[in-house]
């Protein structure tokens, strides 16, 4: 699924109607009764409904939404929000096609503040991708008193005054219960800042080319069917072999249980191989938790790994470094090591992004693939901005980081975006706050090493990894754990199922 700014959305329009003739009635025709259909599964033939129609083409798929109810009998009205000069048009066409199919629009004055009040279910149609600025009179106040009210809301498109793009933190907007995205969502849903406002939503197609999104964006939701399409297989006649070899450095005295978790998300996850490197005292407490895996023991001093002369880089598919690696300058020069020598795609976690960020000039030099998979504090720290100022842009960021240093960038949150160094970006739906705990990133890494090992496209590899993360954690709540008591190595144990569930649809 693609997912689109509001200028994409608005040239994707101008390409479907000047290039290929698809008239822009059609496609609000297209959008009003693709919305109308998903608005009839949600509510009941006695529902009152008041549809919010604004002066723009938002307004114009209301009018359209309006005539497919009232041709299945609902009883619908449309408010319309505007005087009756500022709706032109397609919107206008449509108002018109609405009156003569017996549809009643009622002007906006003092008194219709009664018809919102009455209403079971308010469909807002007022403002879409065309919002600028603050909202005005007299949608301010309108969105006041829809808020306030306990009627169904539906928005379309978007909630009117919810920005479309990033970059919006403050604003006036319609909270929905469930909102019908037109086309293609928009970067708003995934921010932190505008999704809880779309409440539940889906997206309705209308008719719009795949060519045309895929010449015009390129960035994307990743879903089942892509996992399906893209997970490794594992073939009648392999061998471990055939499923990589990976190395995972990190733990100190305080952090053993980080590469702990690396090591059994990775093997649980499909890698052939594992070798965890560590200092001795920190195998010696983990190797119990994951025979299958092999382990080196590296030199350390007062708990933190010192010699990075030690390690061997060759023959790995991938390596992952960082997780509770330590801050020390000594695990500093084993993540510049790793950076300059290692000949394979390398995954930098936790403390390694900490070091990072004095060694950029290195990871600009490395003709492998380089991972990175921050936080968003980490990520702010490597850009050198706040982690607010992070949350209100987090695709330009991610974009703009991974480009300059040419890197994959995993920018992890409620909606991880991964992004490619040529820009290509991935938003992953799966996952809930049971993994807003310690440990959840450590069992990521582990599982994006696995899938990367195993010789994808790194794009496709990183969002098969935040998915079945997301996915192992979301199964678990459904089933044996809640949202607190999800613990980090309950999501690698969770892999099984997510393994089992897509395997067994199909
Ligand atoms: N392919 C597609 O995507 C298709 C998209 N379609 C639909 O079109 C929608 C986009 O339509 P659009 O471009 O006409 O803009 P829209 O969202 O109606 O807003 C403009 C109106 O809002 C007003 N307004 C703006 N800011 C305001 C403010 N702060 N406070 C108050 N008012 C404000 C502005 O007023 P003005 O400033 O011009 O006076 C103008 O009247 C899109 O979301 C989707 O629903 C489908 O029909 C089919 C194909
Ligand atoms: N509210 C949430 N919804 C979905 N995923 C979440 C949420 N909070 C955290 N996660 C996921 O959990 C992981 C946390 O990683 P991180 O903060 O590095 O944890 P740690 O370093 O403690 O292991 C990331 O993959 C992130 O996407
Ligand atoms: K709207």
């Amino acid at each position: 699924m693609f997912i689109v700014t509001a200028k994409e959305m608005y040239d994707m329009d101008r390409l479907a109607m000047q290039e290929i003739g698809l008239d822009g009635k059609l496609l609000m025709e297209n959008a009003g009764r693709a919305v109308a259909w998903k608005v009839m599964r949600k509510i009941s033939q006695t529902d009152k409904i008041c549809v919010l129609a604004g002066a723009g083409n938002n307004g114009g798929d209301g009018f359209v939404i309006a005539r497919t109810l009232l041709d299945h009998n609902y009883h619908v009205e449309v408010l319309q929000v505007v005087p009756n000069d500022k709706v032109t048009g397609d919107a206008y066409d449509h108002k018109r096609i609405y009156e003569k199919c017996g549809g009643q629009v009622v002007p906006y004055e003092t008194g219709s503040i009664q018809m919102v009040k009455e209403a079971d279910v308010l469909i807002d149609a007022m403002i879409g991708i065309g919002i600028k600025g603050e909202v005005r009179e007299p949608f301010a106040s309108l969105i006041s008193l829809i808020n306030a009210e306990q009627s169904y809301v539906i928005s379309v498109d978007i909630p009117s005054g919810v920005p479309a793009d990033e970059g919006g933190e403050s604003f006036h907007a319609v909270q929905a219960d469930y909102t019908i995205i037109i086309g293609a969502p928009k970067q708003s849903v995934f921010l932190p800042y505008t999704a809880s406002y779309y409440g539940e939503w889906e997206v309705v197609s209308i008719g719009l080319p795949t060519f045309i999104f895929k010449r015009l964006t390129s960035k994307g939701m990743w879903q089942l069917e892509d996992v399906k399409k893209t997970l490794p297989k594992r073939q009648l006649f392999d061998h471990k072999g055939n499923h990589g070899r990976g190395l995972i450095i990190g733990g100190c005295k305080e952090m053993p249980g980080a590469l702990s978790m690396s090591v059994q998300a990775a093997l649980k996850s499909g890698a052939g191989l594992i070798m965890g490197a560590s200092s001795l005292p920190v195998i010696q407490m983990i190797a119990g938790n994951c025979v299958e895996a092999t382990y080196s023991a590296l030199s350390a001093t007062d708990g933190y790994l010192d010699n990075h002369s030690e390690i061997n880089l060759d023959s790995y598919d991938a390596i992952a470094i960082g997780m509770g690696l330590g801050r020390k300058e000594c695990t500093k020069d084993l993540v510049k090591y790793v950076i300059e020598k290692a000949t394979c795609p390398i995954i930098i976690d936790g403390d390694g992004l900490y070091h990072l960020s004095q060694l950029l000039p290195q990871i600009n030099e490395r003709t492998h693939p380089s991972v990175i998979t921050p936080h968003p504090g980490e990520m702010a720290m490597l850009l050198g901005v706040s982690v607010r100022e992070l949350l209100k842009q987090p695709f330009q960021y991610a974009k703009e980081f991974a480009t300059a240093y040419r890197v994959y960038v995993v920018l992890k949150g409620r909606y991880t975006i991964v992004t490619s160094p040529e820009g290509v970006q991935m938003v992953n739906p799966t996952g809930n706050p049971g993994l807003a705990k310690g440990g959840s990133g450590d069992v990521l890494t582990g599982i994006a090493l696995a899938m990367v090992m195993q010789k994808q496209s790194l794009l496709q590899a990183l969002s098969n990894a935040c998915y079945i993360h997301g996915m192992s954690a979301d199964l678990l709540v459904q089933h044996q754990h809640s949202e607190h008591d999800l613990l980090a190595t309950d999501v690698i144990n969770g892999i099984t199922d997510v393994y089992r569930t897509i395997s067994s649809s199909g």
